[in-house]
């Protein structure tokens, strides 16, 4: 229960529906728990208008009558607030499991780069909807039917007892049996179930990876293969769905075995006791009947409850391992920071983590506000990773980096990242409106705005070529564009944002060089106050950039502008004259 001390701060929050729905839940029971007596009641009635103690028929019926109206009243009360019981103790859970969600999501956004790639994201997805379900039954289920098992276990004793003592013990005997039967039985129905969801979760995330990536399983001819996997998957998933089925099969007839018991106690019993005059109405043994059938069902609770409990507690430790973890990027200035756009490295180091990668190796240079930076080198030289470190997605091992003077440290990390406008390696697009996208990082922006941005990134032209132009719905439901248009319309949302700071990480490597070189032309217009750094492969693009460096093994091995690297033997020099010689 130690995890689950967690959800008390939302138990406090929701304390008066949660005390409400307590209340409520004990007057509902004590309302059903009437039924028996009045049933009693009935059988007395009849029994002395046979013995003739009642010889009025007309009082007879009035009693018979009274008696009859009072529990179908009974039942009603009892029904209107079992209504009300669940409307306020599930309600709550419901509001414990969005503020569980939103915990956990808020939590998700905290932290760092490095979290999400030491964690699969199926693993995330099933903390925030398996997990934080599980302990939603907990929160509203268990402690409904707790509640409901404890008042009505202690009134009915109460009355059982006074009745008739010795029958009482008899009646309750089978009932710890069948609370541990359900016990086990619920434990190897989880256990079983988990097993059904990891497979559900294996099959849904292989037909979706096929879905995905069906255009190369069509392209390599795979059909069957994939076929032939999925079907094996289906046929174990179906294997272990029987076994669940197997053992929830045994759930209700242990049931009615266990009841089926106990009413022939009270029956043998009880009868046994009418006749040697210990009990004196046969009343007696009818009202105990319903008390039995009436206990039996938050009896098996108790067991199904301890699973659920358990199964909670289980999920919510799994909760909190991720609730306290400290984001290793977290802002530690409140006051916003004002940022002009200057950027320096000095004898920046980065190694990292997971991978032991050392990206970076004594990385410095000073650029200033309305300048442009190209960085150009081989794959995997570590020009990502100066712009990740700009944006402060990762802290460097050793050196530093300024902006504007003052350590990146120092920084509102909500300013800074505001500053940026980045467009990444894979413009990653979201399945919403070309619109919507491009006002991603400034939902203000209006149309205006949009379609002047587009037309800077030249995707204007292509836009309005669509049916519902800046409408036009992108992704899984909408149309596709091609890889050159991704990364325009992922350069018109840079642009729209307005940013300080303007990031390319080789956005242009999928547009013709027609259309790169009118986007550069215009990216001048646009950059005129910003600070720029446009990461490349291509010469074409950073040829007019005011500095550039040229990367190798997270190593500066050249620096300079376009016109004095062309002419010194090196990298920069081999490439200009390779691409000049490709392009003719
Ligand atoms: N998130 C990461 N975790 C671990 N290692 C990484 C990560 N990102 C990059 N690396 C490694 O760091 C090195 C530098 O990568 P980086 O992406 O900065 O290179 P790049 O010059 O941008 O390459 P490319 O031109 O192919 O985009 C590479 O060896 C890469 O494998």
């Amino acid at each position: 229960m130690k995890e689950l001390q967690h959800l008390n701060k939302y138990f406090l929050k929701y304390k008066y529906q949660l005390i409400l729905g307590v209340i409520i839940t004990a007057i509902a029971r004590v309302f059903l728990l009437f039924t028996p007596r009045l049933v009693r009641e009935i059988f007395t009635v009849v029994e002395n208008w046979n013995n003739g103690i009642i010889t009025d028929k007309s009082v007879f019926k009035a009693e018979l009558l009274e008696n009859i109206l009072l529990i179908v009243g009974a039942s009603i009360v009892a029904g209107v607030l079992t209504f009300l019981m669940r409307q306020t103790i599930i309600n709550v859970s419901r509001y414990v499991e969005y503020d569980l969600k939103n915990e956990v999501y808020q939590q998700y956004q905290k932290l760092s780069l490095n979290f999400y790639k030491k964690n699969r994201t199926g693993d995330l997805m099933n903390r925030i909807t398996e997990d934080v379900s599980r302990v939603r039954m907990y929160a509203g289920p268990a402690i409904m039917y707790s509640i409901n098992t404890i008042t009505l276990f202690v009134i009915a004793l109460i009355y059982m007892f006074n009745q008739a003592p010795k029958l009482t013990l008899y009646t309750i005997l089978p009932l710890p049996i069948l609370s541990v039967a359900i016990y086990k039985l619920s434990k190897e129905i989880h256990k079983r179930s988990t097993i059904v969801q990891e497979y559900l979760s294996k099959l849904s995330s292989s037909t979706q990876e096929t879905f995905s990536g069906i255009s190369i399983i069509k392209a390599y001819g795979l059909e069957l293969q994939t076929s032939a996997n999925f079907n094996q998957l289906s046929e174990e998933s179906r294997q272990k769905q029987l076994d669940l089925v197997r053992i929830r099969s045994f759930f209700f007839p242990m049931m009615i075995l266990l009841i089926g018991i106990s009413n022939l106690m009270v029956i043998y019993i009880g009868g046994k006791q009418y006749i040697d005059g210990e009990i004196e109405s046969l009343g007696t043994i009818a009202e105990f009947i319903i008390y039995v059938n009436m206990l039996t069902w938050p009896v098996a609770t108790v067991g199904w409850v301890t699973s659920i409990v358990q199964q909670a507690e289980a999920s919510q430790k799994r909760i909190n391992e991720f609730l306290k973890k400290k984001p290793e990027i977290s802002n530690t200035v409140t006051e916003p920071t004002t940022i002009k756009g200057d950027i320096t490295f000095k004898n920046v180091y980065f190694t990292y983590d997971d991978t032991n990668i050392q990206a970076l190796n004594d990385v410095s240079f000073t650029l200033n506000k309305g300048k442009t930076l190209a960085i150009i080198g081989k794959t995997g030289s570590g020009k990502s990773t100066i712009l990740d470190l700009i944006g402060r997605l990762y802290d460097i091992d050793k050196g530093e980096i300024l902006i504007d003077g003052k350590p990146i440290k120092s920084i509102n990390l909500t300013s800074l990242r505001n500053a940026i406008g980045y467009v990444p390696q894979d413009a990653f697009l979201f399945s919403d409106t070309i619109k919507n996208n491009i006002t991603f990082g400034k939902e203000d922006a209006s149309d205006e705005d949009v379609i002047t941005a587009a037309k800077q990134a030249q995707v204007h032209k292509n836009i309005v070529k669509f049916n519902k132009g800046y409408d036009t719905v992108l992704g899984e439901r909408g149309i596709t564009l091609s890889g050159g248009q991704k990364q325009r319309v992922s350069i018109a949302r840079a642009i729209v944002k307005d940013p300080k700071i303007l990031l390319f990480d080789d956005s242009l490597s999928a547009v013709d060089t027609e259309t790169e070189e009118k986007i550069l032309h215009h990216l001048n217009t646009v950059s005129k106050d910003k600070t720029t750094i446009i990461v490349s492969h291509r010469v074409s693009s950073v040829k007019n950039a005011d500095h550039i460096i040229v990367l190798d093994n997270g190593k500066i091995i050249q620096d300079g502008n376009h016109n004095s690297l062309i002419n010194k033997v090196g990298y920069y020099k081999e490439l200009y004259e390779k691409q000049l010689s490709e392009a003719y």
